[in-house]
């Protein structure tokens, strides 16, 4: 049966991080274990009497086939892969995997205790694994009346830097996805793709998780000026589909008519392109979010974009139409009721029915 498994690893010697990383990746390519979720990662004081360097602690829970025993050797094999040595209790370590919960079974024998038992009397195993469970997880409650009670203690824990964290998560999930399409992460070839996907990423991806385009400067003019349409066109961009993860790219023809005499800078426009672009999401989507940061931004009298795109999910696989082209038409304000306006704007892009890519 397949258990959901919470695991703490930490590391105080050398590189932390990538020992962690490392370890997350050597258990993710095994067979009968699949990795479900990663904590943040932590720096956490050292607890124990022992005076060390500070420890970088994160959870991560897990399902797999293996008995709790089998599991226990597998990570025993992987700490000792990673030059874990036992010298001194409670010591430092490059690396150090725990058994926290299985499910919500107690087990008892020989080698294993769990929940394990110093779990409730530490932040570091608390903190990242609270941030992991949902509210239905057995031992969630206790977690957090416990995570209440040891802030009063004299652990400090402290969330590190996401950027470097999810740069790993994502090397070592590439290192997966290597594994379970049937290559080999450590032939020549492919040793350095997962650092230069993560990398990648970090660039095509850099709009994920933020909801406004910022970087503008507004310009006011006089209002009889500045009263007609105002267009950039054929701006190139590429994006990639949420629903494959594959690449589309083509061009955004954008035009508005400002109110109140308030532009924008030509060149901000662009950079919004790029702004909508760099996360994952749809066509529609895309051209919608261009209208809606437009109106955002400047509140003109109306927005009109065209985006025209060509889809690697349609073109590469699924049903191998290249060349086919999609286009995405939006208007806003004057645009929607001035039809004169309207074809004012089409007729400049230059090629009303054909493709403008
Ligand atoms: N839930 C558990 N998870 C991992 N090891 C456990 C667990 N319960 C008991 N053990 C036993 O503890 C032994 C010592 O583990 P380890 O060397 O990692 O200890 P430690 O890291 O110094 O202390 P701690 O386990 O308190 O963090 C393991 O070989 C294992 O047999
Ligand atoms: N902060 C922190 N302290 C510790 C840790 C650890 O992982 N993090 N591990 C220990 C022995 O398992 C002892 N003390």
């Amino acid at each position: 049966m397949m258990e959901n498994v919470i695991l703490s690893l930490g590391s105080n010697i050398g590189n932390r991080e990538a020992y962690i990383n490392k370890a997350v990746a050597l258990l993710g390519n095994d067979p009968a274990i699949l990795i479900d979720k990663a904590s943040s990662f932590y720096e956490t004081s050292p607890v124990g009497n022992v005076n060390q360097r500070a420890f970088i602690n994160i959870a991560l829970k897990i399902a797999t086939t293996d008995s709790p025993e089998d599991l226990l050797t597998k990570i025993h094999q992987i700490e000792l892969h990673l030059h874990r040595t036992r010298d001194v209790h409670w010591g430092p370590r490059t690396l150090d995997v725990d058994i926290i919960f299985w499910g919500d079974q107690k087990i008892k024998t020989e080698s294993l205790i769990i929940p394990h038992p110093e779990a409730f009397n530490r932040l570091f195993v608390l903190v990242p694994t609270l941030g992991i469970v949902t509210p239905e997880f057995p031992f969630y409650n206790q977690i957090k009346a416990q995570i209440q009670k040891l802030q009063k203690a004299d652990q400090t824990i402290q969330l590190v830097q996401k950027q470097t964290q999810s740069k790993q998560v994502v090397e070592s999930a590439i290192r997966q996805i290597l594994n379970a399409i049937g290559d080999d992460p450590d032939r020549p070839g492919l040793v350095e793709t997962p650092d230069r996907v993560a990398r990648m990423y970090n660039e095509i991806f850099s709009s994920e998780g933020l909801d406004n385009f910022e970087d503008y400067k507004l310009f006011n003019t006089k209002e009889t000026d500045n009263s007609k349409m105002v267009m950039v066109k054929n701006i190139t961009f590429y994006s990639m589909c949420e629903h494959h993860m594959m690449p589309f790219w083509g061009k955004a023809h954008i035009a508005y008519v400002p109110d109140h005499g308030k532009i924008i800078g030509l060149s901000k426009i662009p950079r919004l392109v790029d702004f909508v672009s760099h996360k994952l999401g749809l066509q529609e989507k895309l051209t919608d979010d261009i209208v809606a940061q437009m109106n955002r931004i400047l509140a003109p009298k109306g927005v009109a974009v065209i985006v025209d795109s060509r889809h690697m999910c349609v073109e590469m696989r699924g049903v191998k139409k290249a060349d086919s082209l999609t286009r995405t038409i939006r208007f806003s304000g004057v645009f929607e009721t001035d039809q004169a306006l309207r074809m004012a704007f089409l007729n400049s892009i230059g090629d009303v029915n054909g493709k403008t890519i």
